[in-house]
């Protein structure tokens, strides 16, 4: 079984848009566990433009599942999480001004600062995982680092599949076979979809987790919007 972990950084998205507390993030991520979703990942940015540094506590107090926190390994981001203890800590190599996760570790250029990296997560007893693109090379490196895991960066995967090239999968099959053969648990993440997640669950061996967001929301917006609708009409008649 591969687990769903949400990611909610789209509701704090919303919620942060006027200024207030609707949507509710703490009981939105609630909903999430008790609909069945079996983690709860977050990705504060420096900035913190959507998830603010607060949230992590706040939901680290709530959440009865998995909470993966993801980010660059900045100091503020080393002291949060070693301060909120999640699950699993996902390092991710993104740029401050960057709009959204653009690429995976280069693991043989930073192989030194991952490994202490990892090794002060891992001695606080949180759980380690790298975000590397579908890259023989990189998840070899990955290994040399002391990860628990690996998340497989899988925008490029959902480009090819919403233009029907199915074969782009093929890199994120390699690679996962490789993590297992060097003993390294697998996640993957990025533009999942309820379009795309069947063809990639079904072609990657191993796949302990997911986590999905962008369009997990924006699906929910949608699959809402007739019931929604339907119910002020019913209220305006
Ligand atoms: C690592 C990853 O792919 C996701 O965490 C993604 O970066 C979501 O972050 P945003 O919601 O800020 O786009
Ligand atoms: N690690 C990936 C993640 O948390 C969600 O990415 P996305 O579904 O928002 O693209």
């Amino acid at each position: 079984m591969t687990k769903l972990s949400v990611n909610v950084n789209k509701i704090a998205t919303l919620r942060n848009s006027r200024g207030g507390n609707v949507p509710d993030l703490l009981k939105v991520a609630k909903d999430i566990e008790d609909f069945g979703a079996q983690g709860i990942t977050i990705h504060p940015r420096p900035d913190e433009r959507h998830i603010k540094y607060q949230d992590a506590r706040d939901l680290k107090k709530l959440v009865r599942t998995e909470f993966n926190i993801e980010g660059n390994p900045v100091p503020s981001f080393m002291d949060l999480v070693l301060e909120v203890k999640p699950t699993q800590v996902t390092l991710v190599p993104d740029a401050v001004d960057a709009i959204t996760s653009n690429a995976g570790w280069d693991t043989v250029k930073h192989k030194d600062f991952l490994k202490e990296v990892i090794s002060t997560f891992k001695s606080n007893g949180i759980r380690t995982s790298i975000f590397v693109d579908a890259n023989i090379e990189m998840v070899q490196g990955a290994a040399l680092t002391g990860t628990d895991r690996i998340e497989l960066y899988t925008e490029s995967y959902a480009h090819e599949y919403a233009k029907g090239n199915k074969k782009g999968v093929l890199a994120f099959s390699e690679a996962a076979k490789v993590a297992h053969e060097l003993g390294l648990g697998l996640n993957a993440g990025h533009d999942l979809s309820l379009e795309n997640i069947k063809y990639f669950k079904e072609s990657i061996p191993h796949l302990l987790e997911v986590s999905i967001g962008h369009a997990l929301i924006c699906e929910s917006l949608y699959l809402g919007l007739e019931n929604v609708i339907n119910m002020y009409l019913n209220k305006l008649k």
